[in-house]
């Protein structure tokens, strides 16, 4: 087990997590590609005793997109390259189910989990803009139900080519001429409705049995498929009641799916707004917040609507009714800025603004901030958190270097790794092998 009890995740999301955040003076206006600032940000993370790095990603894009996802790197790729310059940071990367082939991808993260020596993660996703089918060669995108349902057979064949190989299979026995034994390798022969694969894979285990699966999608659905595979899930966190609530459901979900609690980790998004005084708190935010102008905010909600045109409203009046827009698209988070809007009275402006840079409880001092993590943490609301800072540059740097400590002096925070592998260090068991543990049985 390890000894924290915080865990942090950093997004590796080029320039921040602002959709402007290019515009910011302490970052490379180039960082989506800039290699340098991607290693620059992974070691300070690792540095600082961060669990993983963690990737997000998507699969199309507009003349209306958030501009630093113009051109971006792809996740695996990026993780590979980081692999070898890191020794003991988690590497977690965002791939869709509905626009990729299981043999490819079980390939692909068996590959990091092996060069990373076990620190290899997927976030899996089902993908939310239509457009994706475009450049996949299909006529249509699957709806959201469909979506999930194809994730529920990519999964399984994955994590079933994952163990294809037991763990001593490969016995390389030179003096007599025998490479593998051939009782430990399995062909999965998986005939579903969207998948049908035989295997084996051409590619045998790591020291943490299989990469770890991360989820973020909150609907009923997505829900009911992370409590089935999730080692963790990714969530939008809130205020800290609703926060309480998803961990509580997730957990519940978990246990009701026949797992145990603790099977799960749930990492709530933490944009933090610091600074030495309240003063400081503010300042950075109006900053970041006039990063955008209401144009700008307008296609970056309209995003979450599947590229849905809000140009067409009265910016000061009631957010619009909208009726099922959004729900093949980005369902929960589209479900939710829909609740907000009307539950606070909100105009369209108010909402867009809202959106790009949200006023969340982790603004405030960096000991204030400090302080409402190891709230959430004693109140159940997070077992870690997935630091997602507005800007990768100074905001970032002062999470590690004043609010961090603050965490390690309340004994909420340790700098060391618990292990070499990435499950290890989440706490989470050795995937064992399903065709070992039959013969042990
Ligand atoms: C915190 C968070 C992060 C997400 N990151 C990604 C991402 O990087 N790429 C992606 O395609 N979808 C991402 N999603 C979208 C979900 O994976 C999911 O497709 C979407 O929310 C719709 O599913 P849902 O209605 O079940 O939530 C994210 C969602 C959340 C809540």
């Amino acid at each position: 087990m390890t000894s924290k009890k915080v865990q942090f995740g950093v997004m590796l999301h080029g320039p921040g997590g602002h959709m402007n955040a290019w515009r910011s003076a302490d970052v490379p206006s180039d960082a989506s590609t800039n290699f340098e600032h991607y290693l620059s940000v992974t070691k300070r993370a690792e540095d600082a005793g961060f669990s993983f790095v963690f990737v997000a990603d998507g699969l199309y894009i507009n003349e209306k997109s958030i501009p630093h996802f113009l051109s971006r790197f792809e996740p695996l790729t990026i993780l590979a390259a980081l692999a070898p310059m890191t020794s003991r940071i988690g590497l977690v990367g965002t791939i869709s189910t509905s626009y990729s082939e299981p043999f490819t991808i079980a390939r692909q993260l068996a590959s990091i989990d092996k060069i990373s020596g076990g620190r290899a993660g997927w976030n899996v996703v089902t993908s939310p803009l239509e457009g994706s089918a475009d450049n996949f060669s299909k006529d249509k995108h699957p709806d959201h139900s469909l979506r999930y349902d194809i994730a529920e057979e990519h999964i399984e064949v994955v994590q079933g080519l994952w163990d294809s190989w037991e763990d001593d299979a490969f016995v390389r026995d030179a003096e007599n001429n025998r490479y593998f034994d051939k009782e430990k390798m399995h062909e999965l022969n998986y005939k579903g409705e969207f998948f049908q694969v035989k295997g084996p894979l051409n590619i045998d285990r790591s020291e943490q049995g299989q990469p770890i699966i991360f989820q973020a999608g909150a609907s009923k659905k997505g829900s009911a498929f992370a409590a089935k595979h999730a080692d963790a899930v990714f969530t939008n966190g809130g205020t800290l009641e609703q926060a309480k609530e998803a961990y509580k459901d997730m957990k519940q979900k978990a246990v009701e799916a026949g797992r145990g609690a603790d099977e799960i980790k749930v990492f709530p998004v933490l944009s933090p707004i610091i600074g030495k005084s309240r003063e400081e708190v503010r300042e950075r935010y109006e900053e970041i917040k006039n990063l955008v102008t209401v144009e700008e905010a307008l296609a970056y909600l309209g995003r979450y609507f599947d590229h849905h045109d809000f140009t067409q409203y009265d910016l000061d009046a009631p957010f619009p009714e909208l009726g099922d827009v959004g729900k093949n698209s980005f369902q929960s988070t589209t479900d939710e800025i829909k609740r907000r809007a009307k539950e606070e009275n909100l105009t369209l402006r108010e909402t867009a603004l809202q959106e790009t840079t949200r006023e969340t409880p982790f603004m405030g001092t960096y000991e204030e901030v400090a302080e409402t993590i190891i709230t959430w943490i004693d109140e159940g609301a997070a077992d870690g958190f997935v630091l997602t800072p507005h800007v990768l540059g100074e905001l970032y740097n002062d999470f590690l270097d004043e609010v961090i400590p603050h965490l390690v002096e309340k004994g909420y925070y340790d700098t060391s790794y618990a292990s070499d592998t990435l499950r290890g260090e989440l706490g989470l068991k050795f995937k064992e092998n399903r065709y070992a543990q039959k013969t042990r049985v």
